[in-house]
C-alpha cells in the first residue's frame, strides 16, 4: 500500500469529486436497504391479509377488503420501483464522480511521468529499454487507475453497505444472519485466489502478445532483409510458433475465467439454501414471519457483489501497488547532469578541452583518454579517427549528454557545467550520426528546433544543406509527409534534412557527427562551402571518417582508440607525415581509383 500513498496528492487535488462520490455511495446504499424491508413488510402484510381474508369474506366485506389489499400491494410495488430508480440514478452519479476522478488522475500521472522522462539524461535511456519506459507510462498507469477508480468505488461501497446491511440483519434475526452469511467469507477468499490466478495468466498473455507484436514489427521493418535472404518461410513458421504460445496461454486464462461466475453463483446459492432452511425452521417454530426469509435472501444477494469485490479489490490494490512501485522508481530517478550556475550569457563558441577522459557508465568502456585541444570562437574543428575512436563521445560531452569522468570542458573559458543546460543545447546545432526524422512534414522537421518557425528560415536552411531542390521536386514540397504514412527519403537526403534542421536553429556552435557519409563528394563540398559561409562567425565541429570533410577545418584532431594522436592544420599534419597524412593518401588514392574506374 505504501507506494500508493504517492497518489494522495492527486486524491487531494480532486477531493471535491471524491467526497461527492462518497456521499452518493452512502445515498445509493440507503436505497438498496429500504426496498428489502419493504419486501418483508409486503410479504408479511400479504400473509396476514390472507389469514383474515376468509372471515371478512364470510362477513360480506370481501370486495372492499380485496380492494384495500390490492391498493397496498400496488403502493409497495411502486415504492420499490421508485427506490430502484433512485438507486440507479445515484449509481450513475457515483461513476460520474469517482471514475471521472480516476481518469483525471490517470491523465495527470501520465503527464508527470512523461515530463520526468524528458528531464532524465541519456544514460537513463541507455539503462532502461524502450519497452519498459512504454509499459510504465501505459500499463502501469492503467493498473493504478483501476485502484483509483473501480477499487476505491467498490471498496467504499463495501465499507458503507456492509455495516448497514449486517446491522439491519442482526437487528432482525442474529441467528439467521450468522447462518446465511457463513459461505460469504469463503466466496471472498476464493475470488481473491481466482482473481490472482486470472491476473497472473493475463500478464503471461500480455508478455506473449508483446513478444508477438515485436516479432511482427521487426518482420515488417526488416522486410527488405527478410526477402533478400529468402527467409519468408522461416518467418511464417516462427510467427506460427509465437502465435501458438499466445493461443495456449489464452486458453489457460479462459479456463480460470470460466470459474469466476459459477463460483459466485454456487456460494450465493448455498447461502440462499441455508437462509431458506434455517428461516423455514424458524417460521415453523413461529419465531419469524415469511417476509424475513425473503428479506434475508435479498440481503444475501445484496452482499454478494461487495463480498466478491473484496477479493477483487484486494487483488487490484496489490497490482496497483506493484505498478506504482515501478512508476515511483522512475519518478525518483535523479538527474545527475545539473548546472552549477544556470548561466544564460551569450555564447561566442570558444571550446577548450583539458585532459578529458570518459568511461561509459553502463559498460565501463574507456572511450576517451586524456584528450586536450582548443578551438577559437568562429573557427572550424575537424575530428578524424577510426571507428570507435571516441569521436561521437566528444560530441556527447559537448552537449552534456554525459559529464566527463575526469578533465574539463570550457566554453568561452567557463566550465561547461556553469551554463544552463537547455540554454547551452539551444546554442548548439547537432546533426547526429544516426539520422532521426519525425513522422511529420519535411518543413516541420526542419523547423523542429525553432520556437517561432519562419518559412524563409526553413527554405534558406534547406538551401544551405543542399536539399532544397530535392524538396521542391516533391509535389507537396515542404509539406511532404515523412515516415510510415509518408515518403521515404534516401540516406543522403535524410542526412541533409537533418543538417538543415540544425542550421535552421542558427546555432552558435554546430556539431556535425559523421553526417556527410551518405552524400557524394560533390554534394559534400557544396554543403561544406555553404557551411563556411553561414558559420562565418560561429564555431563548427566536423566529425568524420573522411579526410575530405575535415581538411578545410582550421584545426584538426586525430583520435585513435580514445587517444589524441595528432593535431594541427591540414598542412602541418601533412608535413608531419603521420597517421593523418597516411589516411589522406589512402583515401585520395581510393577516391582517384574509383573515379578512374568510373
Ligand atoms: N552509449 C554507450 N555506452 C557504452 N559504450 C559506448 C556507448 N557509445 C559508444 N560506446 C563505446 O565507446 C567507444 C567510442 O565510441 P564512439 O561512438 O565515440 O566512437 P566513434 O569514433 O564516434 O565511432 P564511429 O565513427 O564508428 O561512430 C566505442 O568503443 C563504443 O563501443
Amino acid at each position: 500500500m505504501r507506494p500508493l500513498w504517492r497518489l494522495n496528492k492527486y486524491l487531494y487535488k480532486y477531493k471535491g469529486l471524491l467526497l461527492l462520490g462518497i456521499f452518493f455511495t452512502v445515498i445509493s446504499n440507503i436505497f438498496v436497504i429500504i426496498p428489502a424491508q419493504l419486501v418483508r413488510l409486503a410479504i408479511d402484510y400479504v400473509v396476514e391479509s390472507f389469514s383474515i381474508f376468509k372471515p371478512i369474506q364470510l362477513g360480506g366485506m370481501g370486495e372492499e377488503a380485496q380492494e384495500i389489499f390490492l391498493k397496498f400491494v400496488f403502493i409497495f410495488g411502486l415504492l420499490i420501483l421508485v427506490m430502484a430508480l433512485l438507486r440507479g440514478f445515484f449509481l450513475f452519479l457515483i461513476r460520474q464522480t469517482i471514475i471521472i476522478m480516476s481518469r483525471r488522475v490517470e491523465y495527470d500521472l501520465k503527464n508527470e511521468i512523461f515530463e520526468k522522462y524528458q528531464s532524465l539524461p541519456l544514460s537513463f535511456y541507455r539503462k532502461n529499454s524502450t519497452g519498459d519506459l512504454m509499459a510504465r507510462i501505459t500499463e502501469d498507469v492503467s493498473r493504478v487507475r483501476m485502484y483509483l477508480g473501480p477499487a476505491i468505488m467498490y471498496g467504499m461501497n463495501l465499507l458503507i453497505l456492509f455495516p448497514l446491511v449486517i446491522s439491519y440483519m442482526i437487528s432482525v434475526n442474529p441467528e439467521l444472519t450468522l447462518y446465511s452469511l457463513l459461505p460469504l467469507p469463503v466466496l471472498s477468499v476464493s475470488i481473491y485466489f481466482v482473481n490472482n490466478l486470472i491476473n497472473e495468466r493475463s500478464e503471461k498473455i500480455q508478455r506473449s502478445l508483446s513478444g508477438l507484436s515485436t516479432y511482427v514489427q521487426e518482420a515488417f521493418s526488416g522486410i527488405r532483409v527478410l526477402k533478400a535472404f529468402v527467409r519468408e518461410n522461416d518467418s511464417v513458421r516462427d510467427f506460427a510458433t509465437a502465435s501458438e504460445d499466445y493461443k495456449e496461454k489464452s486458453i489457460r486464462l479462459t479456463k480460470v475465467n470460466a470459474l469466476f461466475f459459477p463460483l459466485i453463483m454456487a456460494l450465493v446459492g448455498i447461502s440462499t439454501i441455508i437462509t431458506v432452511y434455517i428461516g423455514g425452521l424458524q417460521v415453523i417454530n413461529g419465531e419469524i414471519g415469511y417476509g424475513v426469509i425473503a428479506e434475508f435472501i435479498l440481503y444475501v444477494n445484496m452482499l454478494t457483489w461487495p463480498v466478491t469485490s473484496l477479493g477483487w479489490v484486494t487483488s487490484i490494490v496489490q497490482r496497483a501497488a506493484a505498478s506504482q512501485t515501478r512508476i515511483n522508481e522512475f519518478l525518483d530517478e535523479k538527474n545527475d547532469i545539473r548546472s552549477t550556475e544556470n548561466l544564460e550569457i551569450p555564447v561566442k563558441g570558444k571550446i577548450t578541452v583539458k585532459d578529458l577522459s570518459f568511461d561509459y557508465p553502463d559498460t565501463g568502456v574507456k572511450a576517451l583518454k586524456n584528450v586536450s585541444f582548443e578551438i577559437g570562437a568562429g573557427k572550424t574543428l575537424g575530428i578524424i579517427g577510426t571507428t570507435g575512436s571516441g569521436k561521437s563521445t566528444i560530441a556527447n560531452l559537448l552537449m552534456r549528454m554525459y559529464d566527463p569522468s575526469s578533465g574539463e570542458i570550457l566554453i568561452d573559458d567557463r566550465p561547461i557545467q556553469s551554463f544552463d543546460i537547455s540554454y547551452l543545447r539551444k546554442n548548439i546545432g547537432f546533426v547526429p550520426q544516426d539520422v532521426f526524422l519525425f513522422s511529420d512534414t519535411i518543413g516541420n522537421n526542419i523547423a523542429f528546433g525553432i520556437d517561432h518557425p519562419d518559412k524563409a528560415i526553413i527554405e534558406q536552411a534547406a538551401k544551405d544543406a543542399d536539399v532544397y531542390n530535392n524538396i521542391v521536386d516533391f509535389t507537396k514540397g515542404f509539406d511532404t509527409m515523412l515516415g510510415e504514412r509518408g515518403i521515404t527519403l534516401s540516406g543522403g537526403q535524410k542526412q541533409r534534412v537533418s543538417i538543415a534542421r540544425a542550421i535552421a536553429k542558427e546555432p552558435q556552435i554546430l556539431i556535425l557527427d559523421d553526417c556527410l557519409s551518405a552524400v557524394d563528394t560533390k554534394t559534400e563540398n557544396a554543403i561544406l562551402n555553404a557551411l563556411k559561409k553561414i558559420m562565418k562567425d560561429r564555431t563548427s565541429v566536423i566529425i568524420s571518417h573522411r579526410v575530405s570533410s575535415a581538411k578545410l577545418a582550421d584545426h584538426i584532431i586525430v583520435l585513435d582508440d580514445g587517444e589524441l594522436i595528432e593535431q594541427g592544420t591540414h598542412e602541418t599534419l601533412m608535413e608531419k607525415r603521420g597517421a593523418y597524412a597516411e589516411l589522406y593518401e589512402k583515401q585520395t588514392q581510393a577516391g582517384e581509383s574509383i573515379e578512374s574506374d568510373v
